[in-house]
């Protein structure tokens, strides 16, 4: 007998699964549903043969398939991409009862997504992630959006897809800096929620770098279990209180500074990457506030370096980080909001830091 694909229900505003396995195209035209007739498979450069596929195995069953091409990593997420999906979609004639299939990493079901819900204001839409990163974070959860030249992900807008089938196999012909940046969301959920995570990378971090590790299925179900909890719970970022509840807000964990960096960067560094070093931020921002136990916050480096993540960045470069961090989603009027740890797998709110501590934060890590 065989183990058929593991699923795993997000129980969001519209409920759907997220299927890990192997061989799942099967599973499309059931996500698709009997309405659709025109489907757009959005997919990046470097995956045109993987898009070109699935849009002829659509015709072949019926469909009017396109297939939409996109620049490769961030170059994706502009307001020119998407007006050129929008300009396709408008001359293939596609109505509110067809349908987008994303297949890519976490730019293109970012920018897809983003389509999907704007055009017509929402149609359907199934993401096939082929990334680390997107098969345990960006599919996951309804998350669309865009960067502009003042920020990342500044505009966009909550949509949930229909299904997501994360196809293991896609993950053998990822770079090896692909797949290590995935490992930084998958670690953020170790620290968040869920320490399991953790002791399965710390038990062979060379081994945890590449998709061949005898844990790699089991940590992106405990990441894509972590996400799905947290996004069933508080979908639109709302339940997060002063008094210390956190929800999703939890998932930017190490964002606050790592989409700094990203924006410092113009948008040329790895999301996973950025982020790796915003979490050893926050780490000793919460340990210099009094917050953080030492153990739990040395670990942070301890693991994240261990993997071959980035752990520092330039000290002078803190002036433009603090600015672009004052665009930060979570900022509320002029105060930053930074998701801190109280103690392993307890997240909160550090709201408006005095500078005193961000600055002795950056210093340990610069
Ligand atoms: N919406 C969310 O909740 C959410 C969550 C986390 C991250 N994100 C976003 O996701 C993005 C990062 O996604 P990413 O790390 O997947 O990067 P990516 O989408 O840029 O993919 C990395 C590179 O790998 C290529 N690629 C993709 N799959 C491949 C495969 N199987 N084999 C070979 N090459 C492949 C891509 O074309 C790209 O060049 C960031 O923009 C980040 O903001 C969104
Ligand atoms: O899903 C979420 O919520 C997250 O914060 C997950 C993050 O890993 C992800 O990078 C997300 O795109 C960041 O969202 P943003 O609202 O800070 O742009
Ligand atoms: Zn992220």
């Amino acid at each position: 007998m065989t183990d058929g694909p593991r699923k795993i229900h997000v129980n969001a505003g519209t409920p759907y699964d997220v299927v890990i396995g192997n061989n799942l195209l099967g599973e499309l035209p059931g996500l698709l549903g009997s309405d659709v007739r025109r489907v757009a498979v959005i997919h990046p450069r470097a995956l045109r043969a993987s898009g070109d596929a699935i849009r002829d195995d659509l015709t072949a069953a019926g469909y009017t398939a396109h297939a939409i091409e996109i620049p490769d990593a961030e170059e994706a997420k502009t307001a020119e991409v998407l007006a050129y999906c929008w300009s396709v979609l408008g001359q293939a004639g596609f109505t509110r009862s067809d349908a987008i299939v994303s297949i890519g990493g976490g730019t293109t079901t970012d920018l897809a997504g983003f389509v999907a819900a704007t055009w017509l204001r929402g149609v359907r839409v199934v993401h096939i992630p082929t990334t680390l990163l997107g098969m345990v974070d960006a599919a996951v959860g309804g998350k669309t959006g865009i960067n502009t030249a003042e920020g990342k992900n500044l505009v966009g807008a909550f949509w949930e897809p229909a299904g997501v089938l994360c196809d293991l196999a896609a993950l053998e012909t990822l770079p090896k800096n692909d797949y290590v940046s995935g490992l930084a969301e998958v670690v953020k959920c170790g620290f968040i929620a869920d320490p399991v995570i953790l002791d399965l990378v710390e038990k062979d971090p060379g081994g945890a770098a590449i998709p061949a590790y005898e844990h790699t299925e089991e940590l992106i179900a405990r990441a894509i279990q972590v996400k799905a909890d947290t996004v069933g719970a508080d979908l639109h970022e709302r339940t997060t209180t002063a008094g210390g509840a956190i929800g999703r807000e939890s998932l930017n964990y190490g964002h606050t500074l790592g989409h700094a960096i990203e924006r410092v960067e113009r948008y040329k560094w790895r999301h996973g990457a950025a982020i790796s070093i915003g979490m050893v931020f926050v780490a000793e921002l919460a340990r210099a506030a009094g917050r953080l136990d030492d153990v739990t916050a040395d670990r942070h480096h301890e693991v994240l370096s261990a993997l071959g993540l980035p752990v520092s960045y330039r000290a002078d470069a803190w002036p433009h980080l603090q600015d672009a961090m004052k665009l930060d989603k979570k900022t509320r009027a002029d105060r930053l909001r930074f998701v801190i740890l109280d103690g392993l797998a307890k997240p909160t709110i550090l709201e408006a830091p005095d500078p005193s501590l961000l600055i002795a934060a950056y210093t340990e890590i610069s």
